[in-house]
């Protein structure tokens, strides 16, 4: 946990209002000063959906990712004739859901069955998984999302825990349950700093 004199700058992050409303759990709420998709945030933290910008600054971060995919020799394979726009949408939905944001990709998409419709059979090995990761540490650099410690670290987080799961998932012997939500990640044991 950060001490108070080393409180991350917030004139270099790009954030929505604080959520208004304090409380324990799984909370719904909506930001009065401007016009946003109702999001979750717990006691009233923003979620990692509104610390990363809004889902625009997903979908920069999913495409910033992609253009670095179809030009890279261990991953451009799973997406023969490049990544489409459709497949870029519906990832960036995935993150947004995930982070706190609109559940769209469950209302609209099908949720976490077909997500995992999508990776069953890929087999995807250790080395492409750590390339996927790295791959997109980098991207969320290109996209210029806020790089303070504690948001790096919830995202990296889920990203070493859901490419993990792709992979275990993707082996033509894997039994996953056939149905679950999607995850909600959050900020884990390093909330932004609060005095
Ligand atoms: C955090 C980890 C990951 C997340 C959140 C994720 C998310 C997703 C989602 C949501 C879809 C379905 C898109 C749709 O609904 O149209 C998808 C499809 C896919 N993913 Fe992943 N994925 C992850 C890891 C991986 C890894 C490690 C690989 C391979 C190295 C991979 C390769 C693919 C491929 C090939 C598809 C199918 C594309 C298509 O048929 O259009 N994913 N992924």
């Amino acid at each position: 946990m950060r001490s108070g004199g080393d409180q991350v700058p917030t004139d270099s992050i790009a954030i929505a209002p604080r959520c208004p409303v304090r409380g324990y759990g799984d909370v719904i709420c909506s930001s009065p000063e401007e016009e946003k998709p109702v999001t979750r945030c717990e006691d009233g933290v923003p979620t990692l959906v509104d610390w990363a910008g809004g889902p625009e600054a997903i979908l920069r971060m999913v495409n910033a990712f992609y253009d670095r995919v179809e030009h890279d020799d261990a991953l451009s394979a799973f997406f023969p004739g490049g990544v489409t726009v459709e497949h870029r949408e519906h990832v960036a939905m995935w993150w947004t859901e995930v982070f706190g944001g609109p559940t769209h990709y469950t209302d609209q998409l099908g949720g976490y069955q077909r997500m995992l419709a999508h990776h069953r059979g890929l087999n995807i090995t250790a080395d492409q998984r750590l390339r996927f990761a790295t791959t997109m540490s980098q991207a969320v650099d290109d996209a210029r999302l806020p790089d303070d410690p504690e948001f790096r670290a919830a995202l990296v987080g889920y990203l070493e825990w859901g490419t993990r799961l792709a992979m275990a998932n993707s082996q033509s012997d894997a039994t996953p349950p056939a149905t679950a939500p999607v995850p909600h990640w959050g900020w884990g044991v390093a909330p932004p700093y609060q005095p």
